[in-house]
């Protein structure tokens, strides 16, 4: 794992852990070391794939699980770091609750994909691991709702009735089947994610904890997401499938030949047992998904309902595919009758850092029509905060900065649909918009941006007034033309006044040096404010110099663009538009890594509630300028079809 992994989100995840339990250092030379605990079970899991369930006594630690390990599966625990979320565990271990998934990394070698010599599956290991077919890691009073589907589960793997390899998707999944051979769970396993080790339909070569399809989302790490898009759907209001994160033990499971050819697939079926670390959702009967189907047919709540979630959960993957769709009631033909969405696949939501969404829904006619009454209700009683302590009670391994983003996305959209504006509009201002092949930053990126210029100014100039209202909004675009065109300067970026200088091309540039220094840096580096790496400058005449006092996000948008090169609506014209029209997406495309504009994980606790102030103050200002466009963009239509007849 990334050796700087203290940074402020850390902490704060420690102290969040560790506030139920114990107070001091987590790092193991503190008083509470070896203090008593109970028995607790957990799961380690090896960055190639493997899992071993294990009993922690009182007086474990991270050295005695390393221990065990090495014992039960011949894993090389020597230079590992065991880790639980952000959490590096140096030795304590009274933080882990039970069943936690920890898991075993590397340091200091080539960390590769490749499985490292040794028997990852068979008897043995379970005769180590007590457990039986499939554990529920952590369960909460939601769960209840998959507890006789495991039991239903785990009867019919011992009465003989194989899971079924589903073909479609990029990840390993399988269809769990009850007595009567009916599927009624689909499982995930975390190491056969695309590029996880043990990927089975060839794409490979990450380790787990690595960067993975989305920059932001660590290989290994969807399936608490899965479970996290479950927990959040209060009342069913998305219809998201009951899951669970599961350890769960089959022959049928995929693990890739080792350097020395090993491959459990060759082995004889009792042998053969493997345990992996999954998601569990219960199957849903469907009769088509969105890409083979019109959408127009589609209920207006249902797509609200899905867009709302979507949108608090910063669903990057939101494709037609993920969406199963379901006929109720009469109608005749394929077509016919009532439509019920269901929306799977949430392992890409909640990233580290705002990447750039994917929402299939965006364009679609009922994201246009206002919220209902009913649905500006339940908005308005979403509360972030107990969001998040409920997913660190639930899911206590999911990271800080996973948290920050739906913290700000839920205070994005509760006050976007209190100011009036729609789904559309909404997904809108939360995507980007591509200039030729280059990304430009979204709305609500470019809020944050200018957020955390603020928070970095008051910083730096405590005594200074406050900067001006939203009303003194005012915009230079200076163009230097003896700079190349990547050093074209965006200054000073002001939504509120003030005097810093903030570089937008300077930013791509670092970001794009952090995504290639991809090895688990992501969010647990601490690298100061975004504009980091800008040398400070005065305003200064230029040969282009636009005052653009009082403009909005989007008109900033396009004149950085029309200085810069023409922006291209990924929805109507990219390349990459016209195989998600078509509702999946190649594996080429899925493997386009974003650029990461703004960081949310690296200030500290202050810094942070300092920054959703002042990101909850420019708000309005942006929602006024999407408004307008809408109107505008309105008046263009009515008067181009106006024109036409
Ligand atoms: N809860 C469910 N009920 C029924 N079928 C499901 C469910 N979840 C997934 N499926 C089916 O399994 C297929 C693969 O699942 P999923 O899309 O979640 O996997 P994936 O590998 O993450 O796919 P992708 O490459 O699209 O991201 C889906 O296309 C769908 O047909």
């Amino acid at each position: 794992m990334s050796p700087k992994l203290d940074s402020p989100v850390q902490t704060q995840m420690a102290v969040s852990v560790l506030n139920h339990s114990l107070r001091g250092d987590r790092h193991g030379n503190q008083k509470s070391e070896g203090k008593p605990v109970g028995r607790r079970r957990v799961f380690v899991q090896t960055e190639t794939g493997l899992v071993l369930g294990m009993d922690l006594d009182r007086g474990d630690n991270a050295h005695t699980v390393k221990r065990r390990l090495q014992l039960a599966l011949n894993f090389p625990t020597e230079e590992s770091s065991l880790t639980f979320g952000d959490l590096v565990l140096k030795n304590d271990l009274t933080a882990i609750r039970r069943d936690s998934p920890l898991l075993l990394t590397r340091n200091n070698l080539q960390r590769s994909s490749s499985t490292p010599c040794l028997s990852p599956c068979g008897k043995d290991q379970q005769q180590r691991d007590s457990g039986g077919p499939i554990e529920v890691l952590g369960c909460s009073s939601r769960c209840s709702q998959t507890k006789q589907l495991v039991k239903d589960v785990a009867k019919a793997i011992k009465s003989g009735v194989d899971p079924v390899p589903v073909h479609s998707g990029l990840g390993g999944a399988y269809y769990f089947r009850n007595s009567r051979g009916e599927s009624i769970a689909i499982v995930k396993p975390t190491d056969e994610e695309p590029f996880a080790p043990n990927n089975p339909k060839g794409f490979v070569g990450k380790a787990l904890g690595q960067p993975g399809l989305k920059g932001s989302v660590r290989v290994g790490e969807t399936g608490f997401r899965e479970v996290a898009a479950y927990l959040l759907d209060y009342d069913c209001f998305a219809n998201v499938p009951p899951t669970v994160l599961v350890k769960i033990t089959h022959s049928v499971f995929h693990v890739n030949a080792g350097e020395n050819g090993y491959n459990c697939k060759n082995h004889d079926k009792n042998q053969n047992l493997i345990s992996k670390i999954a998601s569990f959702q219960k199957y849903i009967t469907h009769d088509f998904d969105a890409s083979d189907h019109g959408t127009s047919s589609f209920p207006v709540a249902a797509v609200h309902r899905i867009g709302i979630l979507d949108v608090r959960i910063f669903n990057t993957d939101r494709h037609a595919g993920n969406l199963l769709v379901r006929k109720v009631g009469g109608g005749v033909g394929r077509f016919g009758g009532q439509m019920e969405l269901i929306p799977i696949d949430h392992g890409l939501c909640l990233p580290e850092n705002l990447e750039d969404p994917y929402f299939e829904w965006i364009h679609w006619p009922q994201a246009s029509i206002p919220f209902s009454e009913e649905e500006l209700e339940y908005i308005a009683n979403l509360d972030p905060v107990s969001d998040s302590e409920m997913l660190r009670m639930e899911l206590p391994m999911i990271r800080e900065a996973c948290l920050r983003v739906l913290v700000l996305c839920t205070i994005f959209l509760k006050e976007a649909a209190a100011f009036g504006l729609c789904l559309s509009e909404i997904g809108g201002m939360m995507s980007r918009e591509f200039k030729g092949k280059e990304e430009v930053p979204s709305e609500l990126e470019l809020v944050c941006i200018e957020a955390r210029r603020l928070v970095a100014e008051r910083e730096l100039f405590p005594s200074e007034a406050e900067p001006g209202t939203e009303d003194d909004i005012q915009f230079n675009i200076e163009f230097e033309n003896s700079y190349p065109m990547s050093h074209k300067v965006l200054t000073p970026c002001h939504f509120g006044g003030g005097t810093l200088i903030h570089t937008l091309s300077k930013l791509e540039e670092g970001s794009e040096e952090e995504d290639e220094d991809d090895n688990n840096e992501m969010s647990n580096v601490e690298k100061g404010p975004c504009y980091r790496n800008v040398p400070r400058q005065l305003p200064s005449v230029s040969n282009l110099s636009v005052s653009l006092k009082g403009i909005g996000l989007h008109e900033k948008r396009k004149r950085f663009t029309a200085v810069n090169g023409s922006i291209t609506s990924k929805d109507s014209s990219s390349s990459s538009a016209i195989g998600r029209q078509a509702g999946k997406r190649s594996a080429c495309e899925q493997l386009h890594r974003s650029k990461n504009f703004v960081k949310l994980s690296d200030m500290g606790e202050e810094q942070w509630v300092a920054f959703l102030d002042k990101f909850q103050e420019l708000l309005h200002g942006a929602f006024r300028n999407r408004q307008s466009i809408t109107t505008s963009q309105m008046q263009r239509l009515r008067l181009g079809t106006s024109c036409k007849f």
